[in-house]
């Protein structure tokens, strides 16, 4: 039993001394995680502990880090604030006043705001501060001390603009004007109006109705403002109109009074639709709700916080310079538009189906004048005395109507009767190959061919019967009625311009009678088929030989009178007379006095300004335009350049003085009388008339087909042989004198073959040829070839040295002439060809260099003046 009770405790004290081993494990576990626990625990005391200082020092950090960006940002904001600034408000809109001066923008740039002051903010460059006004709205003044900025905003405004187009007025009915005192100088001129106290309601009335007037009549519902119409058109067709009501000293209101019912709708009406009319108001002392406002402390509204620094007001002494020079400025005129201010920005975009309407130049208040050729007013009178512009008006007028329509819609016809060659450049030349599309012909030096200014008429008859055909056929009467009819039909309206137009009219000979009956046949009926003529004169008896022809001149109701023009336009009107230095009086009404235009015409002249323009039009013309016809006076036409057409055979003799330059021709079929004579003693002009007859028959025969028969007879005839042995066929037979007397009795005429017998100098043979043989005499054998030979086709192309000698040919003084069918006469006076001419008395022909009467019996009713062909 003990021992039971023994291992009983054995057991025990096992299991206890177990227990305990296990609790002190326990122990020492819990003891070392409370210690783990106190360590955490004094860890993060130790962490928390420090948390705010390190939190409050990123804070710190982020702060100056998001400080300097935003002061980096703040400075490169104002940077480019300052540098647009800059920018928006060039030269006299925002420059300091050190150094400023008046620099108006150039024409079509937009007005712009104007520097007031700068926003300055620390640590940022100054950024100008701008307020808009000119087209853009109005500006409230608040504060005791509106002067300055009122000074600054003017000064600025005016500096900005050309003189005249800001036109003030002045308000200010507790100072009397004494707020804008520096500006008075503008008075006089009328850019400065001052307004009485009582004289508000007036005042606003106007500035409403001319706001009416601009929606009416000039935006016209074209444009929704001045600015968009400035931006189009790059003109500025009405001042700007600046109000300054001035309020009282305090800032109260207008003077003290209250605005009435009507006032302040009509102001609340400016506010509202002024500035697209180009209306603005600066006002003190009136709330305008809305309008910019500016403190003179240098708050703006609308800006919030930033601060303004206004900029001082300008040096009383600037401000009045400066006013008293744009008055004296606008008082002189407005800067002339140039030449290129006529000019449309696109080219080509206008219809002449109604009429042609150009631009010449600016009025002295420098409002575009357009000049039109229409129905209404047709044709156009142009004078002034010698070195007055008219050449150069002229150019103005073509290159403004040249760049409007296309040479569809327009052609121009150009005669110059002066010495000199203006209208040469419209014609391809040997420095610049350009020329004018729209031109079709170009008569230079003509002052002594008047036959060309004759041709001319004739053509445009020619061309009116054609229009007023095509009118007929599709029931019409005007051009504008045809082209709708016709919209296939190439109907172009013409213009021809004749310069020193009195010379075709000169002499009361057939030629000036028919150029005459031409010219009044074309005004009147040229009117409603697009034909226009403008004719020009220096002096006063151009006017005159068209004042015999009250009909005529009644067509031309377009007058332009250059300065000291006389008798252009009607008897009672003298404006010409004290008309300044290039200027004109426009006067589309046959020079009534009401109708009166006075125009400040544009330099045209200058080669490079014109050539940018031909060449821009001449780039653009249609591939299938040629060149103009240039008919120069004083040009040799070259044989070299002439083509033969048309049925054979004909001699050509020479060119025509017409407008296709045409080649004179003697036709030369079989039949009685077609010989030539050529009469004169002009060698070289002689040689050239039947060198070319020869050249062009050898032309139109192939080898072998026709005979060619020369005598030379006079030495100074030697160089033309010559070059006619290398032009003619190689079978060609050469005579002197002895051979040609001998040679005449053997030609048998012969149907099969034709002849061609050119003789040079014929009557130099005349005692040979008087040499009685048995079967007749050379003279008997060669008039033989003249009346018989031509029907059996051989015919004598032949050279006498006078009248007198052909005569002495033919048979003497009473012989007949009929086997001279066709003569050329050189100097021969027209009374002296009697004989050769069925009209009474001779034709009318004074010899004059290089020119030659032809006259075909079979063909003319009255001789052609040519001009020799040069012969290479
Ligand atoms: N509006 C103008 N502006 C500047 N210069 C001009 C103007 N008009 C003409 N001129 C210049 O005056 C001079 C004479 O002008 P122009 O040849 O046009 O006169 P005109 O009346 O045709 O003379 P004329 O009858 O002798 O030919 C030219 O040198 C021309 O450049």
């Amino acid at each position: 039993m003990p021992d039971r009770r023994t291992a009983v405790v054995v057991e025990v004290r096992a299991r206890l001394a177990r227990a305990r081993a296990a609790a002190r494990v326990r122990l020492d576990r819990a003891t070392s995680e409370v210690e783990a626990a106190r360590a955490r625990l004094a860890r993060t005391r130790e962490i928390a502990r420090q948390r705010p200082a390190r939190a409050a020092a990123e804070r710190d950090r982020r702060v100056a880090e998001l400080g300097e960006r935003h002061a980096t940002g703040l400075a490169e904001l104002a940077q480019r604030a300052a540098v647009d600034g800059a920018l928006a408000a060039p030269g006299a809109a925002g420059e300091a006043w050190e150094g400023w001066h008046w620099a108006p923008a150039a024409g079509g740039e937009p007005a712009g705001p104007l520097r007031v002051g700068e926003v300055r903010i620390a640590g940022a460059p100054p950024v100008p501060a701008l307020v808009p006004l000119l087209d853009h709205g109005h500006i409230a003044l608040t504060g005791d001390h509106p002067d300055g900025i009122v000074s600054t905003v003017l000064l600025r405004a005016l500096g900005r603009t050309r003189p005249g187009q800001v036109r003030l007025t002045g308000y200010d009915p507790e100072r009397l004007g004494g707020g804008l005192a520096g500006f008075a100088p503008l008075a006089p001129a009328g850019l400065l109006t001052f307004v009485g106290p009582g004289g508000l309601t007036a005042l606003l009335d106007e500035l409403v109705e001319h706001i009416r007037r601009i929606n009416e009549n000039v935006l016209a519902g074209d444009y929704a403002s001045l600015r968009e119409m400035a931006a189009a058109s790059g003109k500025r067709p009405e001042p700007w109109r600046v109000a300054v009501l001035l309020g009282g000293a305090h800032g109260g209101l207008l003077g003290g009074d209250e605005l009435s019912r009507h006032e302040r709708a009509q102001l609340d009406r400016i506010v509202r639709a002024g500035a697209a009319c180009g209306v603005h108001l600066i006002v003190h002392g009136i709330p305008l709700p809305g309008v910019l406002t500016i403190s003179s402390d240098g708050s703006v509204s609308e800006w919030g916080s930033l601060p303004v620094h206004l900029d001082r007001p300008p040096p009383a002494e600037l401000v009045t310079a400066t006013c008293r020079r744009l008055a004296e400025r606008y008082a002189t005129g407005p800067t002339p538009s140039s030449f290129p201010d006529l000019l449309p920005t696109e080219i080509w975009t206008e219809n002449s189906a109604a009429g042609l309407t150009a631009p010449v130049g600016d009025s002295p208040e420098g409002r575009t004048v357009g000049v039109t050729l229409s129905d209404y007013p047709p044709h156009a009178l142009i004078a002034g005395p010698s070195g007055t512009g008219k050449t150069n008006l002229i150019y103005a007028w073509m290159g403004a109507l040249a760049a409007r329509y296309d040479p569809d819609e327009l052609e121009f016809y150009l005669l110059d009767f002066k010495e000199g060659v203006s209208f040469a450049r419209f014609a391809p030349g040997q420095r610049d190959p350009s020329w004018l599309p729209h031109v079709r012909l170009v008569g230079v030096n003509v002052n002594t061919d008047r036959e060309f200014g004759l041709a001319l008429l004739r053509f445009l008859g020619r061309e009116l019967r054609r229009r007023a055909d095509a009118a007929k056929r599709y029931e019409v009467t005007k051009l504008a009625e045809l082209r709708a009819e016709d919209p296939e039909g190439r109907w172009p309206r013409i213009v021809a311009v004749i310069d020193e137009f009195q010379v075709l009219l000169s002499g009361r000979d057939a030629l000036a009678q028919e150029a005459a009956n031409l010219l009044e046949d074309l005004a009147r009926r040229g009117r409603s088929q697009g034909i226009h003529l403008i004719l020009a004169s220096q002096d006063v008896s151009g006017i005159e030989a068209l004042w015999g022809r009250p009909a005529l001149v009644a067509q031309f109701t377009l007058r332009i009178a250059l300065p000291k023009a006389r008798r252009i336009l009607a008897e009672t009107n003298p404006a010409a007379e004290n008309l300044p230095r290039h200027h004109a009086v426009v006067n589309a009404d046959s020079g009534a006095l009401d109708a009166n235009q006075i125009v400040r015409i544009p330099a045209a002249g200058d080669r490079r300004v014109w050539g940018d323009l031909q060449h821009r039009l001449w780039r653009e013309r249609p591939v299938s335009l040629g060149p103009p016809r240039l008919f120069d006076g004083d040009a040799v036409p070259r044989l070299s350049s002439l083509v033969i057409d048309g049925p054979a055979p004909v001699a050509v003799l020479g060119e025509a003085i017409d407008v296709q330059a045409h080649a004179a021709r003697l036709p030369l079929p079989r039949s009685p009388g077609r010989n030539l004579a050529v009469i004169g003693t002009q060698v070289e002009e002689a040689c050239a008339v039947l060198g070319a007859a020869a050249w062009s028959l050898a032309q139109q025969h192939a080898p072998g087909t026709a005979r060619f028969s020369v005598a030379c007879l006079d030495a100074d005839a030697a160089t033309t042989a010559r070059w006619l042995r290398d032009v003619l066929p190689a079978d060609t037979g050469w005579y002197d004198e002895e051979e040609l007397a001998e040679a005449l009795s053997t030609w048998q005429p012969d149907p099969a073959l034709p002849h061609y017998v050119v003789l040079f100098a014929a009557d130099a043979a005349a005692t040979r040829l008087a040499v009685k043989a048995p079967g007749g005499s050379g003279h008997d054998h060669l008039r033989r070839l003249l009346n018989t030979g031509p029907e059996r086709r051989t015919h004598v192309l032949g050279w006498w040295r006078g009248v007198g000698r052909l005569r002495d040919t033919l048979g003497g003084p009473g012989s007949r002439t009929d086997s001279i069918g066709a003569w050329v006469a050189l100097d021969v006076q027209g009374s002296d060809l009697t004989g050769f001419y069925p009209g009474q008395g001779g034709p009318v022909w004074y010899p004059r260099p290089w020119r030659a009467l032809y006259f075909d019996r079979a063909r003319h009713r009255t001789p052609e003046v040519i001009i020799p062909y040069g012969l290479s």
